[in-house]
């Protein structure tokens, strides 16, 4: 029997364009921040995207995920996506294993697939003393990894990322690589919006974006 291993990116996105209006009339002017930046993902992908503060990554991230609509260029995506958003979207009243919940109801897992799942996040984690605790009274960190989870809870195909460790210890820092690694082996894609430049080495490749327009580094 031959095995075809498809080279297809998971996913595509090609001339991407994103312009923001800024100011009041009669100073209203259009700003260009994306000018035909492209990006592949490959299965079992693990990808870093850098640029200086304000260069368009997480309005690149944004596009990609469906959040903003692009002025031109196309997002083409097969599979399931997770999306961690810089800042978490959360319900403050509710608690991390109702937020589990609700949003396995979203991704129409079934109740034990969504508890087995949750159970593993926790544990992978290391948040599980928080099950029963309001996002409202969790720290900075602990919202992170819920913000994480919430991301990972329907086993994406491509998970993207956007400085989601900005709030993580030490440990919980080197357990989120250790699940990125899974997710790799699982032949899962991620992309990573990164700052850091000691964490280059983890990626299998790092994209730059720059004058709105991606490039590898
Ligand atoms: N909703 C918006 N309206 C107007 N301008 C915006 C909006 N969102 C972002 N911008 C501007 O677009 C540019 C790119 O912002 P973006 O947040 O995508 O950059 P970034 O590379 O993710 O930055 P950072 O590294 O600081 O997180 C910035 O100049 C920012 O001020």
């Amino acid at each position: 029997m031959t095995t075809l291993v498809s080279t297809e990116p998971v996913l595509r996105a090609s001339g991407i364009e994103k312009s923001y209006r800024r100011g009041v009339w009669p100073a209203r002017r259009t700003v260009p921040v994306l000018r035909g930046a492209d990006l592949a993902l490959r299965a079992g992908e693990v990808v870093g995207l850098v640029g200086e503060n304000g260069s368009g990554k997480s309005t690149l991230m944004k596009v990609l995920v469906g959040a903003l609509r692009p002025d031109a260029g196309s997002v083409t995506v097969h599979g399931r996506l997770g999306h961690c958003p810089q800042e978490p979207v959360v319900y403050e009243r509710l608690t991390c294993d109702e937020h589990f919940e609700l949003f396995g109801r979203a991704y129409r897992m079934t109740v034990d697939a969504e508890r087995a799942a949750r159970r593993d996040l926790y544990r992978a984690l290391g948040f599980e003393r928080y099950t029963g605790t309001r996002a409202d009274r969790l720290s900075g960190g602990t919202l992170a990894k819920l913000n994480l989870g919430l991301a990972l809870l329907a086993d994406p195909d491509v998970l993207l990322l956007d400085e989601p460790y900005a709030g993580f210890d030490w440990d919980t820092y080197l357990r989120f690589w250790d699940l990125v690694a899974h997710r790799r082996a699982a032949g899962r894609a991620v992309l990573v919006i990164s700052h850091f430049v000691a964490d280059e080495e983890r990626f299998d490749r790092v994209v730059a974006l720059r004058d709105g327009r991606t490039a590898p580094r």
